[in-house]
């Protein structure tokens, strides 16, 4: 489990025009902690993502995971995006094993534990299967696994359930719910969707208008194990229309920067 930290983290991208996408993030994410990011479309929220996964570097500000500065992209953070890049000559369980065989982990010291992260997602009996023969929500399930087969301190996700359908979406919901409660890995999902951010994260941090920043952090107190069920109680609906309110007010700072 890792602990990050970030401080007067901010990013300008030297495009034609220049683009300021953060300004001055302050962060902490302690270890085990499932925190999500919302925030409007295009604020910076996978730009946030990069730089903790090591795609970009801070052009200010420090980054830090377990103390030491973030470098570049390692098995120690595990990244899940929208899609599962899988590649699609590889069986389900070569995909899943083919992290460690690269690193040159000897087959002993993985071969259980990606047996182990197979069952974890239920695929066990779709281990000889190929990604095109597999649903949009199993394919993302092999995502998962074969990123935690690296034992990574930290679980970088951007919108990972956002291409599925809203039924596969809560049963993955739940799968990484029981994935997290097994685990215990840092968690930074990154999500358009308030319920998802809710059902999931321990803190939810909302994020302002570009440049971003972190608006408001809202610590989601609902009892674990959480289940799909807590999506319709009171609590839940309360901690909803506070975060819908911060959301609308990110929505207009952003229509009146545009302006
Ligand atoms: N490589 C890049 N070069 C120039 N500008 C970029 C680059 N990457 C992102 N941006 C810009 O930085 C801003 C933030 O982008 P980012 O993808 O982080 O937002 P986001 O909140 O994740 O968006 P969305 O929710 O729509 O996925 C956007 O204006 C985007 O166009």
């Amino acid at each position: 489990m890792a602990e990050i930290n970030l401080r007067q983290v901010s990013k300008t991208y030297f495009a034609a025009t220049p683009v300021r996408a953060l300004d001055s993030v302050d962060l902490d994410i302690a270890e085990g902690d499932f925190v999500a990011l919302l925030g409007p479309s295009g604020c910076g929220k996978s730009t946030l993502l990069n730089i903790l996964a090591g795609f970009e570097d801070a052009s200010e500000g420090s980054a830090l995971i377990d103390g030491g500065a973030i470098g570049k992209p390692g098995p120690d953070r595990g990244v899940v995006f929208q899609e599962a890049a899988l590649f699609p000559w590889l069986t389900v369980w070569e995909n899943v094993v083919f992290g460690p065989k690269m690193q040159g982990v000897p087959r002993a010291d993985y071969e259980d534990r990606a047996r182990e992260m197979l069952a974890t997602v239920g695929l066990t009996d779709f281990a000889g299967s190929y990604p095109a023969q597999l649903s949009g929500g199993m394919r993302q399930r092999v995502g998962i696994a074969r990123v935690l087969v690296m034992r990574p301190r930290a679980l970088l996700m951007d919108e990972p359930f956002g291409a599925l359908d809203a039924q596969t979406r809560m049963a993955m919901q739940e799968l990484l719910l029981t994935v997290w409660e097994k685990l215990n890995t840092t968690v930074v999902f990154v999500t358009h969707d308030i319920d998802e951010a809710i059902l999931l994260a321990g803190r939810v941090c909302v994020m302002t208008a570009r440049p971003a920043r972190i608006g408001r952090e809202i610590p989601i107190a609902l009892p674990r194990p959480r289940s799909i069920d807590d999506l319709t109680t009171p609590e839940f609906t309360r901690y909803k229309a506070e975060i819908m309110a911060e959301m609308r007010s990110a929505h207009r700072q952003a229509e009146s920067t545009a302006a």
